[in-house]
């Protein structure tokens, strides 16, 4: 089955739901989203908006209650169907690095690789240490790293295997405000450099202007604005988006006056 739209992702009418003690809890309710092929998506919302349920489901660790998937024009999941997560070419990356603590840091990139020829392999693991900037600490396990460092040998390891489709969950949220700002912008760069496209979810306004192409405003499971960073700033299309926006903008203001140590 093949989607008619032209996007390159293409969820169409999403809705999922969890069985709680209460009875079933619609999380993501008819839920629409196009990205176009190269670019960087972003879901923005306060927590337990549904952000995360919408990653899992691209994924393929969630069962769809209704709607569509699509990759490129392959259905990835319906109701009736799903291919299962290692054969959709999607890469992760998520906030706790999840490194392999007794693999270098080279061994952690190519971990994806196993299947790949030796000589390709080699040679793919050095393009990934170039790439996000790590040449010199290959031979190094991840407790030698950084927290920066350390969440841009897990970039490196998502993007090793040639994924179709990179998504992002909150991959900066255990970082110092400055770390976070500057390895969100690094990591713009490097996406745009392969030509990968991204969907990233966050409940950080700066992180999610600095990297993403597209915004969507999520509230209770569903998107209320996907537009750009000026759309949304200037052009909200209600009270609720307006809000959002002005009071993530005075808290991240107030972080940054925070760690340079202006505000008490
Ligand atoms: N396995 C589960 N069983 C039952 N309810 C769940 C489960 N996972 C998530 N939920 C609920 O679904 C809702 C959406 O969760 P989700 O993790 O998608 O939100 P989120 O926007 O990513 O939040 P956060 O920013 O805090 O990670 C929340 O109310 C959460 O409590």
């Amino acid at each position: 089955m093949t989607s008619s739209n032209t996007a390159y992702l293409d969820l169409q009418q999403l809705s999922l739901a969890y069985e709680t003690p209460e009875g079933l809890k619609t999380v993501v309710n008819q839920l629409d989203l196009q990205v176009d092929k190269g670019h960087i998506g972003c879901l923005l919302g306060a927590s337990g908006c549904g952000k995360t349920t919408v990653l899992r489901a691209i994924a393929g660790f969630e069962p769809l209650r209704q709607g569509h998937i699509y990759l490129n024009g392959q259905l990835l999941s319906s109701p009736e169907h799903t291919i299962v997560p290692e054969k959709r070419q999607v890469g992760m990356m998520f906030q706790d690095y999840a490194l392999f603590p007794h693999l270098s840091i080279e061994k952690n990139i190519g971990f994806g690789l196993r299947k790949w020829d030796k000589h390709k392999r080699q040679e793919r693991i050095e393009d990934m240490l170039q790439l996000v900037g790590l040449e010199d600490l290959a031979k190094r396990y991840p407790h030698e790293l950084s927290g920066g460092q350390q969440q841009r040998v897990a970039l490196a390891r998502a993007l090793a295997p040639e994924p179709s489709l990179l998504l992002l969950d909150e991959p900066f949220s255990n970082l110092d405000v400055d770390t976070r700002e500057r390895l969100a912008f690094e990591v713009r760069e490097i996406l745009q450099k392969t030509g990968l496209t991204a969907i990233l979810v966050t409940h950080n306004q700066a992180e999610a202007f600095a990297i993403a192409d597209r915004i969507g405003v999520m509230k209770d499971g569903q998107i209320v604005q996907w537009d750009t960073a000026y759309g949304l700033h200037h052009h909200p299309v209600n009270d609720f988006v307006a809000d959002f926006i002005r009071r993530e903008a005075l808290l991240s203001q107030r972080a940054q006056a925070f760690a340079r140590g202006e505000a008490a």
